[in-house]
This record gives structure tokens, sequence and C-alpha cells, in this order.
């Protein structure tokens, strides 16, 4: 049985398309980045570290594990602390164009093979009432950047170049590949 080990509903959504069984158990890590740390081994270290925190307490089990992170430059952007911390996030995405990383990792037969895949998003210019007006909604909230490209944000973002289901949580296309090649699909 695989597990998907994410408290994560879209990562749930987006796993239900390949149309394995699997469960859910989430794993709690902390998620402060090492200093001056490289965000796509930042997101990879953090999907290793959810994979392999689920392994301990099923050992035997194939696991599954994913982290999202936006990244400005070189800045990491989490989930935001506050209101006040997505507005600042927002701030700095509007008008311009960042990444969107998510590490992939899959814990199978003891071993863990760990993947990335990056999308490039665009933001239109925003002012600080629009911004005002969708954090208001709660919805930048729980998700890396304070933003969540499949809700109302959208009307902001008229661009992206990579794998949409990427910036949700869940590269589908390369863990298809992942499970394929480790022979669970
Ligand atoms: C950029 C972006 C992120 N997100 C979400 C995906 C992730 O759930 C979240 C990033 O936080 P993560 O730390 O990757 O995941 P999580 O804490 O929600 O879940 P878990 O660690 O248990 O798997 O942001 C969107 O839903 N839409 C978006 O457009």
């Amino acid at each position: 049985m695989l597990i998907l080990a994410s408290a994560s509903p879209r990562r749930r959504e987006l796993l239900a398309h390949l149309g394995l069984p699997f469960t859910i158990e989430a794993a709690d890590i902390d998620e402060t980045p090492y200093p001056d740390e490289d965000p796509r081994a930042y997101t990879e270290r953090l999907a290793r570290q959810k994979a392999e925190a689920v392994a301990q307490r099923y050992p035997g089990a194939t696991i599954l594990a994913a982290d999202t992170t936006v990244v400005l430059d070189d800045l990491i952007f989490g989930k935001p602390q506050d209101a006040a911390d997505a507005r600042r996030m927002l701030q700095l995405l509007q008008g311009r164009s960042h990444r969107v990383i998510t590490g992939v990792a899959l814990h199978s037969n003891n071993q863990t093979t760990v993947e990335s895949e990056q999308t490039v998003v665009t933001f239109s210019q925003m002012n600080v009432e629009m911004i005002d007006v969708y954090v208001a909604s709660g919805d930048p909230l729980d998700k890396a950047g304070a933003y969540g490209i499949q809700g109302a944000a959208a009307q902001f973002i008229p661009r992206i170049e990579g794998d949409y289901s990427n910036v949700v949580g869940l590269p589908l296309a390369r863990v298809r590949q992942m499970l394929h090649q480790a022979g669970l699909l």
C-alpha cells in the first residue's frame, strides 16, 4: 500500500488522479531553511524528511511526500505566518515572475528517491486594495507564497511556464514517472 505523507488536500486530490489506492499520514517536520540554503536543495530536503519521518512509523511501507516552495530571486517563501506576512509576500510577487519548486520524495524498498520540478509563474500588477481583498478571503494563509493558483489568485496570473499541477503542490507527470520507475504503476 502507498502512503501519501501529507496533510495537504490539494496533494490528495492530485494523487487520486493516478488511480492508485493510497492512505494518508501527515508528516510534521521543521520547515526552517538552513542559512543560505539553495531553494531546490531545500525543497528536496524537506520532501525527503517528510517521507522519512513517516517511514520511521511504517517500516517497509512505500511513501510519497512533497514540498512546494515559492522562490523570488533566491528568496524562499513558505506559508505566510499571518495576514501581514501574506500581504508582504504578495507585494513582492506582484508585477514579476517567480519560480515554484516542488520536491518529491518516493521511499520504497528502504531507498528514497528525490526529484524536483520547477514552474515559472508570472503575476500581473496588483495594488494594495487588490492584495488586501485577496488576503482577507483567507485563501493565501495555508499556501506557499501566499497564493493558490487554483483559486481567486488566477485572475492575477496571466502566464505560467511549466507544469500547472506542480504549482498546486504535486507535479503529476513527474510523480507518475517516478512511481512507474519504482514498479508501482
Ligand atoms: C503556490 C501554491 C501553493 N499551494 C499549496 C500547496 C501546498 O499545500 C502548500 C505548500 O506547503 P507545503 O509545506 O509544501 O505543504 P503542506 O504543509 O500544505 O502539506 P504537507 O507538508 O503535509 O504535504 O501550498 C497551492 O495550493 N497553490 C499554489 O498556487
